[in-house]
């Protein structure tokens, strides 16, 4: 993104931020309760519009995309199922909205380690396994680029370390990982480095080394 400002009203959500994110490797985007990852992420994906400034993805606004469901793959935040359908129903319907086979659905259940639960219905399930199922209809069109805000949110221990597994293998394989936390432990477990946003604006860009918790204090301290 280069100059992105994004308001909604009077709050001016984001300013003026600029940075980028390389393909290979998995990049953080840390910072407070509202500091305005959400607003920043959902902006890149055509959901808020912005005041000002350009968002991205492979060159192209997401509107722009001639094919985004193969090009991005994005878990919000509220991510809203049907809770009555089964989570092979909600992938299903994805597939056929997306033109992608309805065998995708299968595969990426499997992938997420949600093929025992295909059939139950996700008004049943844990926070964790809607986490899983959001990151599965995120992998449906075999993205390059991967837009995740919160993921970690609701996972166990156990869940973390699968996540942390899984995000670098899709980092490795070349893809495009981004992914939102304001929880430092989890971006220092799943990230290569972390960018740093305050009160909308960026405020640095942090390799995750074992003393990134004082570095990243020391930089929202001298920010306030
Ligand atoms: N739809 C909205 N209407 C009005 N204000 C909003 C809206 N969405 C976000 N904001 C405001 O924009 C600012 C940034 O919020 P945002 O949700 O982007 O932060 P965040 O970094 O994602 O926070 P968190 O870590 O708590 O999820 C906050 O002041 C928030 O109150």
């Amino acid at each position: 993104m280069t100059a992105l400002t994004t308001s909604f009203g009077r709050v001016r959500a984001v300013s003026d931020l600029t940075f980028d994110v390389p393909a290979g490797r998995v990049t953080g985007f840390l910072g407070p309760n509202g500091a305005g990852k959400t607003t920043t992420l959902r902006t890149l994906l055509g959901l808020v519009r912005q005041d000002s400034g350009t968002a991205l993805i492979d060159g192209s606004r997401y509107v722009d995309l001639p094919d985004p469901v193969r090009t991005v793959g994005a878990v919000l935040e509220s991510t809203a199922f049907h809770p009555g359908h089964s989570a092979r129903v909600h992938l299903e319907a994805l597939c056929l909205a997306a033109r992608i086979p309805t065998r995708r659905a299968g595969e990426v259940l499997d992938e997420v380690s949600l093929l025992d639960a295909a059939d139950r219905r996700v008004g049943g399930f844990s926070l964790g396994m809607r986490q899983r199922l959001a990151l599965a209809s995120a992998l449906l069109g075999d993205p390059a680029v991967l837009v995740l805000d919160e993921p970690a949110n609701g996972l166990d221990p156990e869940g973390i370390h699968w996540l942390r597994g899984h995000l670098r293998a899709l980092a490795a394989d070349g893809r495009t990982v981004l992914v939102s936390s304001h929880v430092l432990t989890e971006l220092s477990l799943m990230a290569d480095e972390v960018v740093v946003i305050n009160d909308g604006h960026l405020l640095t860009r942090l390799p995750v080394t074992p003393d990134l918790e004082r570095v990243y204090l020391d930089a929202i301290r001298a920010a306030r």
